[in-house]
């Protein structure tokens, strides 16, 4: 039976990863996205980006919105200080499965939690179920549709500090007009683009950096 594009993922990271070993998990998604078949991670260019505002931010707490096959997760979680806890939402029950393993191989089961459902149904829970305050980093990832009434929600859900950041991926391609017009109209955040590339090709697209001012 044919497989599927994160089963072969995965497989490309059992493979040629190091069990343990974080940055050779995310090394392995990168070669095989790049060499054998494209997948809608963040990549190694938005990736480098990525990095440096988690450093930037050193959280104690994180939201992904969209797990995917977990590479950002990963990618994130090996840059996070010792206690601190990231959250990652995945609808698609089989994408769970994968990033699960993937999450796993990397070693980091610790400091991730990787809870299924929507965003919609899940922020409004984060308090009551998964014990948290408010978010220091959101990464925004998923349905890019969701970006601005999950902004809205975290808001209204008391989820964001002064001081937390958003980092939104595909802001350009495929997009997410309404979200930018929205964190660069409103008086509540004080947003930053960084222009960059979709992952593996030279197409524009770029990450928004948004600090929610209270
Ligand atoms: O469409 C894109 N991303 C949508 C991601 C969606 C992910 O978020 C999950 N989710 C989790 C929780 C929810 O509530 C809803 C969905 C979905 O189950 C999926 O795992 C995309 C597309 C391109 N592209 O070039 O076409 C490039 C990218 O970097 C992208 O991120
Ligand atoms: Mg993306």
């Amino acid at each position: 039976t044919q497989s599927t594009r994160p089963q072969r993922i995965l497989g490309a990271v059992q493979q040629n990863a190091t069990r343990g070993d974080p940055r050779s998990v995310v090394r392995a998604i990168d070669q095989y996205c790049r060499n054998q078949e494209w997948a809608m991670n963040v990549g190694d260019e938005k990736g480098c980006i990525l990095d440096s505002v988690v450093s930037e931010v050193n959280p104690a707490t994180v939201l992904e919105l969209g797990t995917y096959c977990g590479y950002s997760t990963v990618r994130i979680a090996s840059l996070l200080p010792p206690h601190a806890k990231l959250i990652t939402l995945e609808f698609n029950p089989e994408f769970a499965v994968i990033a699960r393993q993937v999450i796993a191989w990397a070693g980091l089961e610790d400091k991730i939690q990787l809870v299924e459902g929507a965003s919609g149904d899940l922020i409004p829970k984060m308090k009551e179920q998964f014990g948290v305050e408010t978010f220091d980093l959101v990464f925004l990832d998923h349905w890019k549709d969701r970006y601005l009434p999950d902004t809205k929600l975290m808001e209204e859900c008391g989820l964001l500090r002064k001081g937390s950041v958003l980092l939104a991926d595909n802001v350009i391609c495929p997009g997410t007009p309404e979200y930018l017009e929205f964190v660069r109209s409103s008086p509540r955040y004080e947003s930053q683009y960084f222009k960059s590339h979709l992952e593996y090709t030279k197409v524009e697209d770029g990450l928004e950096k948004s600090v929610f001012l209270g």
